[in-house]
């Protein structure tokens, strides 16, 4: 019964759409630029901004690498972020997370210009998304959206429960998940009796970043199930694998399910690129 939504199938898609926008506004000469800061050397961050970086190239956004090292200090973060602000050829401004310990991170977000912000995690922008007043929307909570959208044609009084509070995911999620007028229940870690709350759920969108998590008999038959979590494991054979929040194996019954890998985590870059259309094409427009 359960089907399998192809999340790098629907970023592909998502990709080719952005190209197509970047080739009209390079027609204009406006081409968007994405400026992307790396701080220290997370090696999972060096591997996302890579992609990120690589993403851009391949639909037509200029992209610009600042790199700083584990010890520098938020004031040289903030003098940074101050001069991407100011420079007009920089549309999108993205500081890959986490930032190193010592870190204010979110001061370091509250400075980047909310125009900017392709992330969406600028104040303006969080509180644009809870007041359901435009802004720019955060790539995963977006790329969840258009995953769902691919299944689900009306929201209206679906029960939705989101496992995960944090504000990159289950926090956005919740309030995108409202604007459809979704039943939106949001639960964590420490919620009681989580899996006789999910249970009632017509989409379970988990987020907590705990591996297999939501066990088959957390799901009712015919939900639908979208798997965030991204934890590297090491096998009882020694090997490395990513597996989500979900035990996706024991999910049949459900209507369909975002697999891990290859689902809700390369929706999160290409909406990053569509992103940074739409602060270009502003910039354009205003
Ligand atoms: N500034 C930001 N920092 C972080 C974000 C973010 O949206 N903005 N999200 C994550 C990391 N992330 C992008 O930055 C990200 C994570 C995972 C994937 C992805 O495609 N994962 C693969 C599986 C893992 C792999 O292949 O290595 C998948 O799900 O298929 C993309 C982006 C934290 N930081």
């Amino acid at each position: 019964m359960r089907a399998l939504i192809d999340g790098r199938a629907m970023a592909q898609a998502l990709s080719a759409r952005t190209a197509e926008a970047v080739a009209e506004l390079r027609a204009r000469d406006a081409t968007p630029v994405l400026a992307v800061v790396l701080v220290g050397n997370d090696p999972a961050s060096e591997v996302y901004v890579a992609r990120k970086l690589a993403e851009c190239c391949r639909v037509g956004i200029g992209s610009i690498e600042q790199r700083l090292s584990e010890d520098c200090t938020e004031a040289q973060i903030l003098t940074l972020i101050d001069s991407l602000n100011a420079d007009d050829d920089v549309h999108g401004i993205l500081i890959q997370l986490p930032l190193p310990k010592g870190i204010n991170a979110g001061r370091v977000l509250d400075r980047i210009s909310p125009a900017k912000d392709v992330d969406g995690f600028h104040p303006v922008n969080v509180g644009r998304l809870s007041t359901g007043t435009g802004g720019l929307v955060p790539c995963t909570p977006l790329g969840i959206m258009m995953l769902l959208d691919s299944v689900i044609d009306d929201y209206r009084g679906l029960n939705v429960v989101v496992i995960g509070k944090s504000n990159i995911v289950g926090k956005p999620v919740a309030m995108l998940l409202l604007e459809r007028e979704a039943t939106v229940t949001v639960t964590h870690i420490e919620t009681r009796n989580l899996p006789d709350i999910t249970r009632g759920a017509d989409v379970i969108v988990a987020a907590a970043g705990a591996p297999h998590l939501v066990r088959g008999y957390w799901v009712k038959p015919g939900a639908v199930v979208v798997d965030v979590g991204i934890t590297q494991i090491t096998d009882h054979d020694g090997r490395k694998r990513i597996v989500g929040d979900c035990a996706t194996h024991e999910l049949d019954h459900a209507k369909a399910v975002t697999p891990v890998p290859g689902g809700v985590g390369p929706m999160t870059i290409a909406c990053l690129l569509s992103n940074t259309v739409t602060a270009a094409r502003k910039t354009v427009n205003d």
